[in-house]
């Protein structure tokens, strides 16, 4: 399922909520979030154990929810909640509160689940939740686990009584099932057995048999019951230990293994115990919900829940963050210090910018969207974002864009709908219009959103088609950069080249050997015949200086032919930051503009640093756009791409391979290239900004990075995927 194009911010999420939430019974959404949150968990954790972290507020709600249809659907779940804020829960997280099924909600810090991580299948009743509900839970939270010796005494029954081969299962509704013999569910009962027996058992298997086992393995009983009590259980000095002293399976560990801690480094290392306890290869079964904030976050975290999370990423079990993962601002993709590592995002109403910037494709994992059948209301949401410029400047179809990400959203409902409860047979009355403010939709920049990229050449042409280019950059000690820029711009289809060297004749590079097709010469040179060569495209910057020299040349770029387009990188962000003479030529050229900074060059445009630049990318980079009057690609990890008019768009392509020294210089040699070649803006600086980054993608399939990955490889891989179509 393709990711929803449509970005949106938290304060158009809510306009949307708000609006949508006036027209539904009340708790409809987070119905409608819980159902997809647990669709999605029987989709890709059909069975296996679910620990759902509930925060204070409505995505706490949503946990809350849905931890009760999995309860109900039969699944093992563990809820923990952090508490209510002093203004109490909000309504919807209230109703969800007071309706969570007793025995859910555990105390102290969370553990997984030992001994148990079951499956569906016994609804609950009669099953493994009463034995939990009945001693209070499993784990260090087992406050009435009651004699270990006792405990002992009735596993070790119900193990010599079973037939030769036992299934030990488990799973919900059986704490022991006998499949050939007698021990059944009701035989042992909740006052019996308890967790920490079945954990015992389970390693006994394992320890007797020195080979994984797994919840619905064959065990033979023989083996177990060869094994005396004291292997088997709990060392009645310590009723957390597993093992009494000279168990082989203490051998595993320095330490005796406690309830709660099954999932110690040197085990899992060994590939011994997963999953709570189930020994399952690799592949731990189960997974832990985060649903303890979502766009409401707005303060650090406390001690708690940091606690929670540092908890929650040191497990080896998939990790489902709901809507956001906790201590990510979905707005920014700002982390703090503890957050959620999610291995899956399921968002609701649409994508949010903060999941693809910054810190948040290290976070988010694989994500979702589920637009609660809120289409409606995107789609007027768009709506009014394009009326107010919001994807105009980028000739994107907006509106279309957002019937593409309803039917994605219909589909994701309806696949719902077939589990649909009472809150989905209302359909929420179309909004008739909304007017959020341009910065709080954008759009993301994937290959389908920049198809002349891939436009074929017609035969007519020649070289002159394909524009002309002049590269203003490379001082001596930096000539590498005029040419990885001037290179690139060849790759990238550029007509003609001129690179024109940030030095003076003689020049101590006559000529680039590697590429001949490139006219090195002096930049006064290439300035004074721009005229007569056809310059219609500079590219300036890349390791430019800011002496004298320098800021001559580029005060020419800016004041003379003002119809030729610019893209300016590196130095000359630098210069232009700092000198109000070439800020004002900059603002009345007519040509394309386009500024390529890092984050540290943003903030010299800006006036700011760089810290403020990253606490807010999009802003950043729109801000710039507003100063300067310019196109704005912020680079980074999810590059924001900006159009003069404010119309924002995260880029999808790329990885850390680009982290190293010359791939901006390659950055701007193709976005020059590409509007030389006469690509409408939006098409050549996000098209370019994508195939940069989709070239680096490229490489790195290949192995040829993200270690080692060199700026000179990403434009032959960028020309080959041009190429290709
Ligand atoms: N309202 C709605 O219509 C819907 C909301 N939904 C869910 O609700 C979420 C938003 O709910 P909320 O607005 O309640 O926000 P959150 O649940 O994300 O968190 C806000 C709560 O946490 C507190 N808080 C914020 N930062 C904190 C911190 N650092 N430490 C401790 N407490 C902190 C706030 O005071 C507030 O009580 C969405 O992300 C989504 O998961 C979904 O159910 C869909 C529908
Ligand atoms: N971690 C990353 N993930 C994705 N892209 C990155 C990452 N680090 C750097 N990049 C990209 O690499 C390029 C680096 O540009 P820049 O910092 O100007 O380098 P240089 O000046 O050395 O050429 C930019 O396009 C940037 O977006
Ligand atoms: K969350």
């Amino acid at each position: 399922m393709p990711a929803s194009p449509l970005l949106l911010t938290s304060t158009a999420l809510r306009r949307i909520e708000t609006d949508a939430a006036a027209t539904l019974p009340p708790g409809t959404l987070m119905d409608r979030a819980a159902r997809s949150a647990a669709a999605r968990i029987a989709t890709s954790w059909p069975s296996g154990a679910v620990v759902v972290l509930c925060g204070p507020g409505n995505n706490g709600g949503d946990g809350l929810v849905l931890a009760r249809m999995l309860h109900e659907a039969g699944r093992h779940v563990k809820v923990w909640a952090l508490p209510a804020s002093d203004a109490g829960r909000p309504e919807d997280a209230q109703r969800a509160w007071d309706a969570l099924p007793a025995g859910l909600l555990q105390s102290g810090e969370p553990v997984w689940p030992v001994g148990n991580a079951g499956t569906e299948g016994a609804g609950g009743a009669g099953g493994f939740g009463q034995v939990e509900s009945a001693a209070g839970g499993f784990g260090e939270n087992d406050s009435a686990a009651g004699d270990p010796g006792l405990r002992s005494e009735a596993l070790s029954a119900a193990l010599r009584d079973a037939a030769s081969a036992a299934e030990i299962d488990t799973d919900a509704g059986a704490a022991l099932d006998a499949t050939a013999g007698d021990v059944t569910p009701t035989e042992v009962t909740a006052d019996d057995v308890t967790a920490d027996d079945v954990t015992a058992a389970d390693l006994a298997g394992d320890v007797a048999s020195r080979e994984p086992v797994e919840r619905g393995d064959t065990v033979s009983t023989d083996l177990l019951a060869d094994r005396s009590d004291a292997d088997l259980l709990a060392d009645p000095s310590d009723s957390n230990s597993l093992f009494a002293e000279g168990d082989p399976a203490d051998d595993l560990s320095n330490e005796p293994l406690s309830t709660g801690t099954l999932f110690d480094a040197p085990l899992l290392d060994q590939g011994r115990i997963t999953d709570g306890l189930l020994l399952d290869g690799d592949v731990p079964r189960g997974v832990i919900v985060d649903a303890l904030f979502g766009i409401g976050l707005t303060r650090p975290l406390d001690a708690q829940a940091q606690a929670w999370i540092t908890w929650a990423n040191a497990q080896p079990v998939a990790r489902l963050a709901i809507d956001v993962p906790s201590g990510l601002n979905g707005d920014t993709g700002a982390a703090q210090d503890a957050c959620v590592q999610a291995t899956h995002t399921l968002t609701f109403i649409a994508d949010k910018p903060g999941l693809h910037t910054r810190a948040g494709s290290d976070v988010a994992g694989t994500i979702e969207v589920d637009d609660l059948q809120l289409a409606a209301f995107v789609d007027a949401s768009a709506e009014a974002g394009l009326g107010a410029g919001l994807g105009a400047g980028l000739g994107v179809d907006a509106k279309a864009d957002a019937k593409a990400n309803a039917d994605v959203g219909l589909e994701i409902g309806l696949n719902i709908g077939a589990n649909a409860g009472a809150g989905d047979d209302v359909t929420a009355a179309a909004p008739s219009s909304t007017d959020l403010p341009t910065n709080d939709i954008g759009h993301l920049i994937r290959k389908a959103d920049v198809p002349s990229l891939f436009q074929s050449r017609k035969n007519d042409t020649h070289k002159g088609s394909y524009g002309t280019l002049a590269v203003l950059a490379g001082a001596p000690g930096m000539t590498g950069a005029a040419l990885l820029a001037s290179r690139a711009a060849l790759l990238t289809g550029a007509g003609k080249i001129f690179v024109a060297l940030a030095d003076t004749p003689p020049l101590s590079l006559p000529c680039d050997p590697m590429h001949p097709e490139l006219m090195v010469r002096d930049a006064a040179g290439v300035l004074d015949a721009a005229d007569a060569l056809g310059v219609d495209t500079w590219v300036a910057g890349c390791g430019l200086g800011t002496d004298d020299a320098a800021k001559g040349w580029l005060t020419r770029v800016l004041q003379e032919r003002p119809d030729a387009n610019v893209v300016l990188d590196a130095d000359a962000l630098t210069l232009l930051g700092g000198d109000q003479v070439m800020q004002a030529a900059f603002r009345q050229r007519k040509g394309i503009k386009v500024l390529t900074p890092h984050p540290l060059e943003a903030s010299r445009l800006l006036g700011s640093d760089t810290h403020a630049v990253q606490a807010d990318r999009i802003a950043a980079a729109c801000a710039i756009a507003a100063r300067y009057g310019a196109w704005v690609v912020l680079k980074g990890s999810g590059t924001i791409v900006c159009s003069p008019s404010g119309a924002w768009r995260i880029n999808t392509s790329g990885n850390p391979g680009l982290a190293t020294a010359g791939t901006g210089d390659v950055l701007s040699g193709m976005l020059g290239a590409l509007l030389a070649q006469g690509l409408l803006p939006e098409e050549a600086v996000a098209g370019g900004v994508w195939l940069h980054g989709a070239a680096a993608d490229r490489l790195v399939e290949q192995g040829i990075g993200p270690i080692g990955l060199s700026a000179s490889e990403v434009a032959q891989a960028a020309r080959w995927i041009r190429n290709q179509g």
